[in-house]
């Protein structure tokens, strides 16, 4: 998202039966990876039904920047002609990331052991986040960052000459962590080793393994054991990228939420490492079913039938569903604080370094919409009545998800709810005015 985009004022209101069906664009982490493979290969990279939101936008400029050719041919359809393993060319201006943390760490790594340098920035949300965490990592393959203090960008990055593989333990759940390690791993001699105590999102292993790496996975004491041979030759391969399971939930859970609902939502991913919203809601007694299940391009997908869930009862998510589902807790708060009893959300605290501390962010939102609710640094706690009151202006503090979860609260909320920006909404999913406008949803945007 551009740093100084406008604010876009928006509000929804209680809405009627939602009905339809809600083709929600491609997923985002896979969109990624796509690009970022597709440059590091030699041929072309087909790929379809590729995510058109900014961060991946911004994700197909910064491979153009490190010499590949990557060309839009019609919605969704792109082609990357790569410049192989190791073949970066240095950029000659700032990688802007935009929003996008994804984006940004997946780049690192795949830059960090090619003996170029690239200065890194973002928009006023990224630059906030911590980067130590792949920048720590980056070193021990001999990669130097020199930035802000506490590990912020803007940062400039100094591939490694001589790179050496590394074995790392993540010391944090984090898929964009053990992607950075891997992606580095790719053009350092021998075999970086990434061991996850709990597993996260695998796109980059299924990934690297279609484009031609040899990638091993195996469960041991220690977690996933994660080893890839360095300096593959990757080839260009043909990437159809599933629908995105994360921005399903907002149209599923306004269904499930909303009287007389009931859509479909097809060719969404369910893939495991992304599933635990949806194990969760059906636990709080949510009417899903997930019909044709099939494979497409290496990941599991299904169509999801969702129907008007009535009488949704609190849960606890455990911590080590936590990664699973990372970045639905904010759209889970909604369903929770409209179902009876009490959720727990174990495990969160990596949700205070997402776009925005999404702890904070959903609890004071959803407290000046009548819920009530605890935090620690690591839980969030929702006592659910089956009712909110609504009637607020929530900030979305430069979080798409944070947005687009209180614009569903504003579907069955008493009183109207308000955002006082769904601009971010366009990074991740900008389709979501018209696809839930198509479904019935009131949602609108406002006079600034
Ligand atoms: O690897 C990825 O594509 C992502 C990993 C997660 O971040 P972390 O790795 O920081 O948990 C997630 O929140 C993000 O939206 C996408
Ligand atoms: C956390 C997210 O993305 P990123 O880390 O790529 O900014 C998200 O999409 O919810």
């Amino acid at each position: 998202m551009s740093a100084h985009s406008t604010p876009i004022p928006m509000i929804a209101h209680k809405s009627g039966p939602l009905a339809g069906v809600a083709e929600v664009p491609g997923d985002k982490s896979i969109s990624h990876r796509a690009l970022i493979l597709g440059a590091l290969s030699v041929g072309e990279t087909h790929i379809t039904g590729l995510l058109e939101g900014e961060d991946v936008i911004d994700t197909a400029k910064a491979m153009r920047a490190f010499g590949a050719t990557v060309t839009r041919v019609a919605e969704g359809d792109w082609r990357v002609n790569g410049v192989g393993v190791g073949g970066f060319a240095e950029p000659t201006q700032v990688i802007d990331c935009g929003n996008s943390g994804t984006g940004v760490r997946l780049i690192m790594g795949a830059m960090a052991t090619t003996p170029i340098a690239a200065t890194f920035t973002g928009d006023a949300s990224l630059n906030k986040r911590p980067m130590g965490r792949i920048t720590d990592p980056l070193a021990l393959f001999g990669a130097r960052a020199v930035g802000r203090a506490g590990g912020r960008l803007p940062l400039t990055l100094v591939g490694a000459v001589d790179p050496v593989p590394v074995r790392y333990t993540l010391p944090m759940p984090s898929a964009q962590v053990k992607s950075a390690v891997l992606l580095a791993g790719l053009n350092a001699p021998g075999e970086t080793v990434v061991i996850e105590p709990e597993p996260t999102r695998d796109h980059t292993e299924r990934m690297l393994r279609g484009f031609g790496a040899e990638i091993d996975v195996t469960d041991s004491a220690e977690g996933r054991v994660i080893t890839l041979k360095g300096q593959p030759d990757l080839t260009g391969q043909s990437v159809a990228v599933p629908r995105d399971p994360s921005s399903a939930a907002f149209p599923v859970c306004a269904a499930i939420l909303v009287p007389g609902s009931e859509i479909t939502v097809p060719g969404v991913s369910r893939n495991p490492t992304r599933d635990g919203l949806y194990i969760t809601l059906i636990e709080m007694g949510a009417d899903i079913a997930f019909e044709n299940p099939r494979d497409e391009g290496g990941e599991p997908v299904a169509d999801l039938r969702v129907k008007y869930s009535p009488a949704l009862k609190g849960v606890t998510t455990p911590a080590e569903r936590a990664a699973s589902m990372i970045d639905e807790f904010p759209i889970l708060s909604v369903v929770a604080a409209m179902a009876q009893g009490t959720t727990v959300m174990q495990g969160v605290k990596e949700l205070r370094v997402k776009e925005s501390d999404r702890i904070d962010a959903m609890a004071r939102g959803l407290e000046a919409c009548g819920v009530t609710l605890e935090e620690t640094e690591d839980t969030l706690t929702i006592h659910g009545t089956g009712a909110v009151p609504g009637g607020a202006v929530c900030e979305s503090r430069l979080d798409h998800r944070i947005a687009m979860s209180f614009l569903v609260l504003g579907l069955v909320a008493d009183q109207p709810v308000a955002v006082d920006d769904g601009a971010p909404i366009a990074t991740s999913f900008p389709v979501f005015e018209p696809l839930m406008a198509g479904l019935g949803a009131r949602i609108e945007r406002t006079a600034p």
